[in-house]
Formats: C-alpha cells, sequence, structure tokens
C-alpha cells in the first residue's frame, strides 16, 4: 500500500500541535468582532470539530489559524501557536514555509483550488518540488503515488486530466492529495465533504480518519453536518454569532448537551442520522 507521509509522525508525542488561545477575530470597517474568543489545542492523531450555523465565524477562526484572514480582518487578541511556533511572530516567510509544510487546508469548491488549464498532476508534483525540494522526476513519482494514498484508481491517468474532467468527489480527493503532499501536520478540512453525494462524502471522511489514524494528522474539521464532527472528531466546538456556546468531548457534547442551541443543532440533525455515527464509546 502506498504509505501516506515520507516520515513517520509519532502518535503519541503530547506536544500539541496546534494550540489556539482565546483568539478574537475583528472586522477592521465597522470595528466588530466576528469570532469572540476560541480555544483548543491538538495533539498529533486527535481532531476537533467546529460546528454552528452558517455566519457563526467557523471559517474565519480557521483563516485566523492559517494566518491568511481575509482583507480587513485582523487576529485582535489571543494567540495561535503553530508546532510551537507562534504565529503572530512569525516572520513572512516562517508563514509561508509552515504553510503546506506544516499546517494544511482543504476547502469546499476544490475546482476553485486547482488552475483549469493546468492537469492536476502537475499541479501537486510542483507542490512537492517546492515544499520538499524534491526533482522533477521525484516529485511527479510522489505526486502520482499521493493520488493512489487518496484512493483514486488509475492515478496514472488522473496525473495528466484537467480539473474538468473530474468529478466534484475525484476533485475533493486531488485537493486533499495536494493538501498532504508536503506531509503536514495539521489539515484543516473546512465543509470539505459538504458538496459531495452521500456516498462519496462517506468516503472522503474514512480517508481523513485513515491519515489521522495511520499518518498521525491531527485534524480540524469544520461542518454544518454534526454527523461529520461525530464521526471523526474527540472534540467539538459550537459556535454561535462569533462566540463559542459549548466545547468538550464529542459524545458528551453531542449526548448530555448543556446549552439549548447544541439542543437545538441535535434536533435539526436527527433527520441526517446522527447515530449511526455516534457510539457512546466515542469516535
Ligand atoms: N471576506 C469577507 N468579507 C466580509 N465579511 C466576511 C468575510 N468573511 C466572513 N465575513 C463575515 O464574517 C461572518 C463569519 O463568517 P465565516 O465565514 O467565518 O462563517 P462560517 O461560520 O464559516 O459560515 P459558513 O458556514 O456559511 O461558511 C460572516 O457572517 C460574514 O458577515
Amino acid at each position: 500500500m502506498t504509505t501516506l507521509t515520507e516520515t513517520p509522525v509519532s502518535t503519541t508525542a503530547l506536544d500539541p500541535v496546534l494550540s489556539v488561545r482565546d483568539v478574537r477575530v475583528r472586522g477592521q470597517v465597522d470595528d466588530r468582532e466576528f469570532v469572540k474568543g476560541v480555544s483548543f489545542e491538538l495533539t498529533p492523531g486527535k481532531a476537533v470539530g467546529i460546528v454552528g450555523e452558517s455566519g457563526s465565524g467557523k471559517t474565519l477562526t480557521c483563516r485566523a489559524v492559517l494566518g491568511v484572514l481575509p482583507e480587513h480582518f485582523e487576529v485582535a487578541a489571543g494567540q495561535i501557536h503553530v508546532a510551537g511556533l507562534d504565529i503572530a511572530s512569525a516572520t513572512r516567510e516562517q508563514l509561508t514555509d509552515l504553510r503546506g509544510s506544516t499546517i494544511s487546508a482543504v476547502f469546499q469548491d476544490p475546482a476553485s483550488y486547482l488552475n483549469p488549464s493546468i492537469q492536476v498532476g502537475p499541479q501537486i508534483a510542483e507542490v512537492v518540488r517546492v515544499k520538499k525540494g524534491l526533482k522533477r522526476r521525484a516529485a511527479r513519482r510522489r505526486a502520482v503515488e499521493l493520488l493512489a494514498a487518496v484512493h483514486l484508481r488509475d492515478p496514472e491517468l488522473v496525473y495528466s486530466q484537467y480539473a474538468y474532467e473530474l468529478s466534484g468527489g475525484m476533485l475533493q480527493r486531488v485537493l486533499i492529495a495536494a493538501a498532504i503532499a508536503a506531509d503536514p501536520r495539521v489539515l484543516i478540512a473546512d465543509e470539505a465533504t459538504t458538496a459531495l453525494d452521500v456516498t462519496v462524502q462517506a468516503e472522503i471522511l474514512d480517508l481523513l480518519a485513515d491519515l489521522r489514524e495511520n499518518a498521525g494528522l491531527a485534524l480540524v474539521v469544520v461542518s454544518h453536518d454534526l454527523a461529520v464532527v461525530a464521526q471523526l472528531c474527540d472534540e467539538v466546538l459550537v459556535m454561535r454569532d462569533g462566540e463559542v456556546v459549548e466545547q468538550g468531548p464529542t459524545t458528551r457534547v453531542l449526548y448530555e448537551p448543556q446549552h439549548e442551541y447544541t439542543r437545538l443543532l441535535i434536533t435539526e440533525h436527527e433527520q441526517y442520522g446522527l447515530e449511526k455515527f455516534l457510539t457512546r464509546e466515542g469516535p
């Protein structure tokens, strides 16, 4: 089987690979706080989920962690450490090095992250070449390996295809392959399976679980779908209007919700079959 990482990652290390402490995100235009104090820690192989309705600040939290807030937004307070590095005091060069190789992300709408006029494989090979310093031929080989690792059938064929030739599920896998190309320690999956049909979604979730278990990847999973978080995450944060209204172990939050808003989300999601993912033993 194709290896997902070139160097084995310890899953027993206790040092957090990501530490987010009381982070606040402010919009500079109207001086409004959009994220009002988010804290969590991730050690290798762990997964944290962020749930909440549209506009509650989930994506802004992720973008703050990645150091790519939209224009006119800033981290107004709090600390973010990625693999021990305080990103507020990191140089531009350190941040560029960090992105992709230590922390990486997959968002919704994979097509918009790929260049439509370049075959998908070379785009992954380029990440490997730049971030891992591999020569062209080795980078190509690694890109094909990565396409196989995300369970794309006929990876050689996919390597030479263009984004428009691939289905949504295939594209999302290509994006995951690109996101893990430089062996990051943290992967942010922001609504990464939302646009996919149920079967493909389940396959992508299995893939993320596999990366977590076998490569020690730490995950931040953003989803409006509690079932997704129930399946993948150890801990969950429930956000509403920029605030974390509830936070704790996934099974506790989903089985014994303390906050009325969490109860409301759970009731809304019962139709999606939350039960089938959630066991008392936890993920
Ligand atoms: N690029 C932007 N320009 C202006 N306002 C923005 C921008 N991005 C986010 N916002 C504002 O910040 C709020 C929080 O946005 P965010 O994208 O974090 O929400 P979310 O919880 O991820 O929602 P969704 O589930 O719809 O993605 C939004 O309601 C919006 O008002």
